[in-house]
């Protein structure tokens, strides 16, 4: 929910309001206002959704939802005042999200004790679950690879060879090529059975190209979309999930994307993107939490799972924990919660055998 879909929406209301809090746009270097919906200026667009996702992640740790001590190395220092700082239920948001999907992550890797196994990562932006996970060293053997366009994997190798604390988790072994690889790879500092692999490439031109370099079919893999395939069209979202599903037998995917465009909240949502210039095409078909259900079905996977946000929060956060993230900031707006967690859903599914990911 840190992406700029409902962050924005939210922001947007968040500023008319005069809370001098910013959506964190112009910091990924394109100015919305002059972009056109399609074609190069878009993909500028959607690629600052990144620094959107980043930029709301670190609002979430800075104000305790989440730890992440990598957060802060891809965003940008902001000046003094709350112009990085998000509103208590989008914090509220990343934190759900955050913990849903590495819920599935670990169930995934729990599954897989003692062989080697693959997490693959569309439009990966600057996130930073890898991270995470490898300076965790609770797993090993993991290959995790992201996939964005080059501009992307390009900015954060930058951030990578730039920060002495990422340093002291990953060793960068593509040369150091001027000007930088736009697919690079690097080893955990920790285990060096944890590998990255960035690929600096435009899924919509996946479909066409030979097996990524590095990805092994016969692993036992994790792809995930934590708000990407909804950018592309309906066709090239399916052709990029193709891609995936004709290689590899042992497969699960999970997505995060929001959901119900036709209702009074919904199109407030796609009105507010509109008018930064932002479409997601997949919303027009998936239309309802059911409609990603039978996607993944219809994606050859055997066993299928949905969550909306709010759920997640219901069934998944522990009441301790809870009670923790209540005493944070408080949180005035249930039902303006209940009605924003309710338009995001996480989806997931599986096939193949020796491993499994959780169920609702
Ligand atoms: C909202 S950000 C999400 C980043 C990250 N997954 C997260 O949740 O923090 C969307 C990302 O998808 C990437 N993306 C969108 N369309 C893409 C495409 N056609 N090829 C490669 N990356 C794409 C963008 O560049 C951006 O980094």
């Amino acid at each position: 929910m840190s992406a700029p879909t409902i962050p924005n929406l939210l922001s947007l209301r968040g500023s008319s309001r005069g809370s001098g809090r910013s959506s964190g746009r112009g910091r990924g270097g394109s100015s919305a206002s002059s972009l056109s919906a399609s074609g190069p200026g878009h993909d500028a667009t959607i690629q600052a959704t990144d620094t959107d996702a980043a930029v709301s992640r670190l609002s979430a740790v800075e104000m305790g939802y989440l730890q992440d001590p990598f957060a802060s190395l891809f965003v940008q220092p902001a000046p003094p005042g709350p112009s990085n700082r998000r509103l208590p239920i989008i914090n509220r948001g990343t934190y759900t999200r955050t913990t849903a999907i590495d819920a599935i992550v670990n169930h995934f890797l729990a599954s897989t004790p003692n062989q080697r196994r693959q997490i693959v990562s569309l439009g990966a932006g600057t996130d930073t679950r890898a991270l995470r996970l490898f300076s965790s060293n609770t797993y090993t053997n993991i290959a995790y690879h992201e996939i964005d366009f080059p501009a992307i994997t390009q900015r954060k190798l930058h951030s990578v060879r730039a920060s002495q604390h990422l340093r002291t988790v990953l060793t960068v072994t593509t040369p150091p090529l001027t000007p930088p690889p736009s697919s690079w790879t690097a080893a955990s500092a920790t285990s060096a059975t944890n590998t990255l692999h960035c690929h600096g490439i435009d899924l919509r031109l996946l479909p066409a190209a030979g097996i990524l370099p590095s990805l092994d079919p016969s692993l036992p893999t994790l792809l995930i979309s934590e708000c990407c395939l909804c950018y592309l069209a309906p066709a090239a979202a399916s052709a990029v999930v193709a891609y995936f599903t004709s290689r590899l037998p042992r497969l699960g995917l999970v997505l995060y994307e929001p959901v119900k465009p036709n209702d009074p909240f919904g199109r407030m949502m796609v009105s507010n993107l509109a008018a930064r210039r932002i479409e997601m095409p997949t919303l027009d078909v998936f239309l309802l939490p059911a409609d990603q259900e039978r996607r993944l079905q219809q994606a050859g996977f055997d066993i299928v799972r949905h969550m909306t946000i709010d759920k997640v929060w219901e069934k998944w956060v522990a009441t301790e924990e809870k009670e923790r993230v209540d005493g944070l900031e408080g949180l005035d707006e249930v039902e303006e919660w209940l009605l924003l967690a309710g338009h995001y859903i996480v989806a997931w599914g599986w096939r193949g055998d020796g491993f499994e990911l959780p169920g609702t």
